[in-house]
């Protein structure tokens, strides 16, 4: 583990850098609450427990582990666990420690296989918690990816986009929304089964994903809709874009089995204003996408008027 200890009495740190680092530990040192505070607040990704002194000059051991654990709880910070040295062996040190968000108490002066024994503990919630971390990622990827084309499901398509919308509001930045509709989707299902349905959908995202330009990003925001959101991008660049991937779905076939499927799409395109919010914007997008089916599909059409 990467450990951080807090201690202002030279002679206690080489101790028990000494000890820690016998059992094989990283150890990282600062020698007082105030250091102890500022090093976490800059780095606290880069350590897994601190081991804090309860009486340090500038500021104690529970003055700084209250404003660790404050932090971690507004900033979403990396949560280490914490061990307190102090002399005392008083309950109420004890008790004032845990309570200020310590998770072991340990008295000095230290005794190794006591040391070694706190350490296996938290070694343990160590690793219970790097488990919890890679779980929550794969929670958080599975929650925003669409499980049959990979691309980001309407959800994560709709936050990103909210994101766009607002630094394009704070910096005057040009933003357009379009939604691609492929065409008599249906057919395909009924003529080469939903399993045929299926292979289209995962080769379409796959081909416009890889020729899609650094900074759009496409989204799966229905059956077989998706949506592009296209940052620093005017209408007629937009629209310029919007042409390629269209293009470059109908130009190639796509295969399933034996079977060789020719498809188009219909695409809506609409401009972000700072009078637009996000449900006009993508209400905007899907009135072009209405008229676009109507002018006969297989062809961009732009948002005659602004959404409002
Ligand atoms: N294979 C497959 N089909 C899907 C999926 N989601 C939606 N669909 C199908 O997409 C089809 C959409 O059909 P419609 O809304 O009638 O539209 P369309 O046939 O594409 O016709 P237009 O949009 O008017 O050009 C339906 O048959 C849905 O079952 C999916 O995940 N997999």
């Amino acid at each position: 583990m990467r450990i951080l200890i807090a201690e202002d009495a030279p002679s206690d740190r080489m101790l028990l850098r000494f000890h820690l680092e016998k059992l094989g530990h990283q150890v990282i040192e600062v020698s007082d609450g105030e250091q102890l505070v500022s090093f976490f607040f800059s780095h606290a990704e880069e350590v897994d427990l601190l081991v804090v002194d309860l009486n340090m000059p500038h500021k104690s051991g529970v003055q700084a582990v209250n404003e660790i654990r404050a932090f971690q709880g507004s900033y979403d910070a990396n949560w280490v666990p914490i061990i307190i040295l102090s002399g005392s062996e008083s309950d109420d040190d004890v008790l004032r420690c845990i309570e200020a968000g310590a998770d072991d108490y340990l008295v000095k002066p230290i005794q190794h296989k006591v040391l070694a024994a706190k350490l296996m503990a938290m070694t343990r919630l160590d690793e219970m918690r790097q488990k919890l971390m890679a779980m929550n990622a794969r929670l958080e990827a599975l929650s925003t990816t669409d499980y049959l084309t990979n691309l980001p499901n309407r959800r994560a398509f709709e936050k990103n986009l909210q994101d766009e919308m607002a630094k394009a509001g704070r910096y005057g930045q040009s933003l357009c929304v379009a939604v691609f509709d492929i065409d008599h989707f249906k057919q395909v299902n009924d003529t080469y089964g939903h399993e045929g349905g299926d292979v289209v959908l995962k080769e379409l995202s796959r081909r416009l994903v890889s020729e899609k330009r650094a900074g759009d990003q496409f989204g799966r925001i229905g059956g077989e809709e998706f949506g592009l959101c296209l940052p620093h991008t005017d209408l007629e660049n937009a629209l310029i874009a919007c042409e390629r991937y269209r293009q470059l779905l109908s130009k190639k076939p796509f295969l399933y089995d034996e079977y060789s499927i020719d498809l188009t799409v219909s695409v809506g395109l609409c401009r972000f204003t700072t009078e637009t919010d996000q449900l006009e914007l993508i209400k905007g997008a899907d009135q072009a996408l209405y008229q676009a089916k109507h002018a006969g599909r297989d062809c961009v059409v732009v948002l005659k008027k602004d959404a409002a």
